[in-house]
């Protein structure tokens, strides 16, 4: 059976998810709404800033009075601090004020005060020439009433939200949280915390898996370990199925007799995906119990960090609706060599030193130490070498992971 070319992988992911049905909406306010997903526009209800303001602590003045300023100087008539209402500016005069303040009607032009000198007759007088019109920031330059802040779709982050507050929108309309169902199949696996008995290893993609899920802010059901059981597993799956919009499973995906969860998959028939030319992870498997899509991940933990960050992540964000959802990559140079071609396209676990890539450890599928020595993935598709120098592409776990 030939191999899936990770890249048309992901565009199958991608159309399985945009498949789905709708998902309905809630409002949410802002002080929640890190991370959710727009589900519809959000329009601007003011002007941002809402009136001229200064970019200074300084004076202020009606350009048409600079020659007079920078020659004599020009009375104080006012002190404008932030959050006041100022009068309209007398004519010939200037007003002290501070940043942030609104300026005056009547002023057009603000001197910071370094460059102002306070005479003692009480005149401020320009120490040199001035741009009508220098240090004010005019009302609406960030943002005008009506427009479009955000569309639907956009997934928000810190600074999203601080837009949004600064025209004055306090509830946002988000698509509901996805539940995801999280299971762990596999007899040699122990809880943490517990004694190891001969055979057995602590269940580390739990965890793995969790913390990935929980930067997604979705809502996540943990369905503990399933023995290597074909008739509890496939049990489990149909009750997991009932109150999830995706299964996650990690391990029993192989070939091997003890592989469960892929043959309950395949025998449903509905799997859309299985087997990718991807390494870590080729055993990856899409397919759906019901109506629930099940993603099926490799035990191998390193194969769970890449093919979530790969494939699940971008379903599960085109699932709720973000055009953007596929990871970003940068061109970076190889600080190492690399001879053996391979026959999938390969995620290395790597970071930058000095500008170059070089192999954060052991690349095994099976160990994931190397992927905390890690800041990102670097990958060697298939059939190529690497020589030192070479540009490759890398994906930050940064850009990854929030
Ligand atoms: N004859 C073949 N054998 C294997 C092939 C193959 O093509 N032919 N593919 C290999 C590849 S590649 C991978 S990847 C693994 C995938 O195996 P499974 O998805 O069936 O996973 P398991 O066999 O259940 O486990 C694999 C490995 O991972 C450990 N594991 C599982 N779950 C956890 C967990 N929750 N926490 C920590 N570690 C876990 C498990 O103990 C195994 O060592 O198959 C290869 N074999
Ligand atoms: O595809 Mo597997 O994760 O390399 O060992
Ligand atoms: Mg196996």
């Amino acid at each position: 059976m030939s191999l899936l070319p990770v890249e048309q992988a992901l565009q199958q992911v991608l159309q399985h998810a945009a498949e789905q049905p709708a998902l309905t909406s809630e409002r949410v306010t802002l002080a929640e709404a890190l991370g959710r997903v727009l589900a519809n526009p959000v329009i601007s209800a003011h002007d941002v800033p809402p009136w001229d303001n200064s970019a200074m602590d300084g004076y202020a003045l009606n350009s048409s009075d600079l020659p007079q300023a920078l020659q004599h100087g020009l009375p104080v008539s006012q002190r404008i601090t932030a959050g006041m209402a100022p009068q309209p500016l007398q004519p010939g005069t200037c007003a002290r004020i501070f940043t942030g303040a609104p300026i005056p009607a009547g002023a057009d032009t603000v001197e910071m005060q370094e460059n102002v000198e306070l005479l003692e007759c009480g005149l401020a007088k320009l120490a040199k020439p001035l741009k009508a019109g220098a240090n004010v920031r005019p009302q609406g330059q960030d943002i005008r009433l009506g427009d479009q802040l955000f569309a639907g779709g956009a997934r928000l982050r810190a600074q999203d939200l601080g837009v949004i507050a600064s025209a004055g929108v306090t509830e946002v309309n988000c698509v509901r949280r996805l539940r995801v169902a999280v299971v762990s199949t596999g007899d040699e696996l122990v809880e943490p915390g517990l004694p190891l008995a001969a055979g057995q290893i602590y269940n580390s993609n739990r965890y793995t898996l969790q913390g990935l899920l929980q930067g997604l802010d979705v809502e996540i059901s943990d369905a503990g370990i399933l023995p290597d059981e074909p008739e509890q597993t496939r049990h489990e799956l149909l009750r997991l199925a009932a109150n999830a919009d995706l299964i996650i499973s990690s391990g029993g995906v192989s070939v091997g007799e003890a592989d469960f969860l892929g043959q309950i998959l395949r025998e449903q028939g509905q799997l859309t995906l299985w087997k990718l030319a991807i390494k870590p992870g080729k055993p990856f498997t899409l397919a759906r119990v019901g109506e629930t899509p099940v993603i099926g991940l490799p035990g191998n933990p390193a194969a769970v960090l890449v093919t979530f960050l790969l494939l699940v992540r971008p379903w599960l964000l085109r699932r709720q609706g973000v055009q953007d959802c596929a990871p970003l990559s940068l061109p970076v140079a190889s600080g190492f060599a690399w001879e053996r071609a391979g026959n999938r396209d390969e995620y290395l676990r790597a970071r930058l030193e000095q500008g170059r890539l070089v192999l954060a450890g052991n690349q095994s599928s099976g160990v994931l130490s190397s992927a905390s020595a890690a800041s990102g993935l670097l990958l060697i598709p298939a059939g190529q070498t690497v020589e030192p120098g070479q540009l490759l592409e890398f994906l930050p776990f940064n850009g990854l992971l929030d």
